[in-house]
């Protein structure tokens, strides 16, 4: 493993505790909700903030008590910390100085980077002549310049408008792509995850959570966290074949058999609502209270109240058959071929 790392850091009544790995050429996002510790994890590998215990291994070297500035390792932060009195060029050229190039070998790897960002043109302009997709540019082509054993990417794409985030995201692909080093990518954004990672690790409160592929995450998630992320409604119970039994003593079919602890999983889509209980009920049928409408697309997207809290996708056509308003009852039904019954313990 290029990187193999143990993040035990305090701070404050907040603790991190993560194992985390990264093969040479992997990309993986570290994802997770605000406060969970993905900059204090970023932060750690650079070694900007020390450990409390545990260790940073790259390339079998340990890092721990190595500084920032010794390290193999190349940040893009959040808002770039470019630095405003040098030109783009000097700021790529920064890193290569650091580590022992002279001034002309160090300006010939940042010309070489700023032609590779696309950004041969503007070599000589200073940060605030930039926009924010080409500041983005010049902070990874600073990052990558020192050719990094360990890439580490902090909401890399966050500061940026719509429209540039979409074509810098591809762009930022095709560099990841081409990086020989362990990337690690800190994000919010699942889209920015399942576009640009191999891998992802979920942090919450401090610890993971779940990781695998995003394949395996969207279908089989097992926090609250991921299930909103991946956009499903997701339970807790006790499998007994096709029933799991949840808390308070609802229960859902599925078509997948399960015993034991077990979770079950519906997207919003798949739930139907009606004005009475239908007939020739599916086996998922309950009496519901509509909390909350949002639009979702170009579809609604409702909260529901009962024996289970739900999220449910309706057409504008049927909100308005159902003459939709929160305080309405309902019924809600979702079939068991929609719906995914898992164990806990993978
Ligand atoms: N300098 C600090 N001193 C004490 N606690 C801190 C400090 N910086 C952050 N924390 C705490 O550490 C925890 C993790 O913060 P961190 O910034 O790593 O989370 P994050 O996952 O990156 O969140 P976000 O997505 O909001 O950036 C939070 O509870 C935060 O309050």
């Amino acid at each position: 493993m290029t990187l193999d790392a143990h993040l035990v850091v305090h701070r404050g009544d907040f603790r991190l505790d993560l194992e985390l790995t990264i093969a040479a050429g992997e990309t993986v996002a570290l994802l997770g909700p605000n406060g969970a510790g993905k900059t204090t994890a970023l932060r750690a590998l650079a070694g900007l903030i020390p450990l409390t215990s545990g260790h940073v291994t790259l390339e079998d070297r340990d890092l721990t008590e190595v500084p920032p500035e010794r390290r193999r390792v190349g940040v893009v932060f959040q808002d770039y910390l470019l630095f405003p009195h040098l030109s783009a060029r000097d700021n790529v050229a920064f890193g290569p100085r650091r580590h022992g190039a002279d001034r002309r070998g160090a300006h010939e790897i940042a010309d070489r980077w700023l032609a590779r960002v696309g950004l041969t043109d503007f070599a000589r302009r200073k940060p605030r002549h930039l926009s924010g997709g080409q500041a983005q540019r010049v902070a990874l082509a600073r990052a990558l310049a020192v050719d990094p054993v360990l890439l580490l990417l902090d909401e890399p794409l966050a500061a940026l408008d719509a429209r540039t985030r979409l074509e810098t995201r591809a762009e930022l692909h095709r560099h990841l792509s081409a990086h020989p080093g362990a990337t690690l990518l800190v994000t919010h954004d699942p889209l920015d995850a399942l576009v640009l990672a191999d891998r992802l690790v979920i942090v919450e409160d401090g610890r993971v959570v779940q990781e695998g592929d995003a394949a395996t995450i969207t279908a089989q998630p097992r926090t609250d966290y991921v299930a909103q992320l991946v956009g499903l409604n997701l339970y807790r119970g006790r499998g007994d074949g096709h029933v799991v039994h949840l808390e308070g003593g609802f229960a859902l079919t599925a078509t997948d058999v399960v015993h034991g602890a077990a979770f079950v999983a519906f997207p919003p889509a798949a739930v139907a609502l009606h004005p009475a209980r239908p007939d020739g009920s599916p086996r998922n049928t309950w009496p519901a209270v509509l909390t909350d409408i949002q639009r979702h697309g170009d579809n609604l997207r409702v909260r529901l109240d009962g024996p289970i809290v739900v999220a449910a996708d309706i057409t504008p056509a049927a909100a308005a058959h159902l003459d939709l308003a929160p305080g309405r009852e309902l019924w809600a039904a979702v079939k068991a071929s929609e719906t995914r019954a898992y164990p806990v313990s993978s």
